[in-house]
């Protein structure tokens, strides 16, 4: 397993664990997880369903005790006396947040403030800020699932917290929504807030968190950034290259006259298509043995995706 204990210093970072284990019975949901994360870090935490996720996060909240391991949220031990001022300090957005139906969006925002010891005044900014100004008068059995949503993110930011966990917050939110969302989200993380979210859709964390903790069968199997994780995982690049017309035998002979060359070759969809798969590292030999062709028309190099290296650890796991 890789941790990121090196990289952040556990004295300032905003959240640490230490050997943190969870056991349902004889399941073990979280086991023995190590995870650092600094002051106004955004990191996606990513696993498949029932890699122990929402445990996780329900342990750095105080809601479920650990089995063992040591948890320290903003700067409080989480269980410990302190925790309970520092709790305030702790915005969370559950998977599945229970609404009551018959009460306004505004009425609502105004309960989760009363509960959270925030003044009454902070709801309509929240609420516009979230986009639902419009919609505070109407009763929540009215809501989308994107508002409801957006519902759930204003009770989560109520009270400045300076820690933010987010369970699934994009789903249910349309595209619009969801650029609007990591906007806040990043503006957010720019005022120095940390921010811990999952989602399913690796594609919309891949631009946007600074780094990814993989999970899998309540383990944490990787953390880092994409960069860092394709060092890690070493998976191929992609080559696709498109070539003169009838050049491809040529390009085939090339690469093959190069000795030791690890390069896998695929024709492509057309006869001046040529994909080419081999490690990064291998990457500027492999175009070099292409030299003799002259020149090709055009080239697209294809990094492994989030996704990729998700698919690539799940497979050692
Ligand atoms: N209260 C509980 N009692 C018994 N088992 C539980 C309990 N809560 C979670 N589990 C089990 O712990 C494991 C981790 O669940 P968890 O909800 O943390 O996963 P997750 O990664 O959040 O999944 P998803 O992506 O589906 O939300 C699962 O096997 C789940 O069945």
């Amino acid at each position: 397993m890789t941790n990121n204990i090196a990289e952040n210093d556990p004295a300032t970072a905003a959240i640490v664990l230490r050997g943190v284990s969870k056991s349902y019975g004889a399941h073990r949901a979280v086991d023995n997880v190590d995870f650092v994360v600094g002051q106004g870090e955004l990191v996606g935490l990513i696993g498949h369903n029932g890699a122990g996720k929402s445990t996780l996060f329900r342990m750095m909240l105080g809601l479920v005790p650990p089995s063992s391991g040591e948890l320290v949220v903003a700067g409080a031990r989480v269980g410990g006396r302190e925790f309970r001022a520092a709790r305030r300090q702790v915005g969370y957005l559950p998977e599945n947040l229970v609404l009551y139906d018959n009460l306004s969006g505004r009425e609502t925002l105004r309960f989760f403030a009363r509960l959270k010891g925030v003044s009454p005044d902070a709801c309509e900014p929240m609420l516009d800020r979230v986009g639902l100004a419009d919609a505070a008068k109407r009763p929540v059995r009215e809501y989308s699932k994107g508002m409801r949503q957006r519902l759930g993110f204003a009770q989560a930011l109520l009270g400045k917290p300076r820690v933010l966990f987010l369970d699934e917050p994009t789903n249910g939110l349309d595209p619009v929504a969801i650029r609007d969302f990591y906007e806040l989200l990043l503006a957010l993380r720019g005022q120095g807030v940390t921010i811990v979210l999952t989602s399913h859709i690796l594609a919309e964390l891949q631009q946007r968190a600074d780094r990814f903790a993989v999970m899998s069968a309540g383990r944490m199997q990787a953390v880092g950034s994409v960069a860092a994780l394709r060092r890690q995982l070493g998976l191929p690049v992609t080559l696709a290259l498109r070539l003169e017309p009838g050049a491809r035998p040529a390009a085939i002979r090339c690469l093959q006259a190069e000795q030791g060359l690890a390069v896998e070759i695929q024709e492509g969809a057309t006869e001046q298509d040529l994909t080419l798969r081999c490690l990064p590292q291998a990457k500027m030999a492999v175009l070099a043995a292409l030299q003799p062709l002259g020149r090709w028309l055009d080239l697209h190099i294809h990094e492994p995706s989030l996704e990729d290296l998700f698919l690539g650890l799940g497979s050692r796991a």
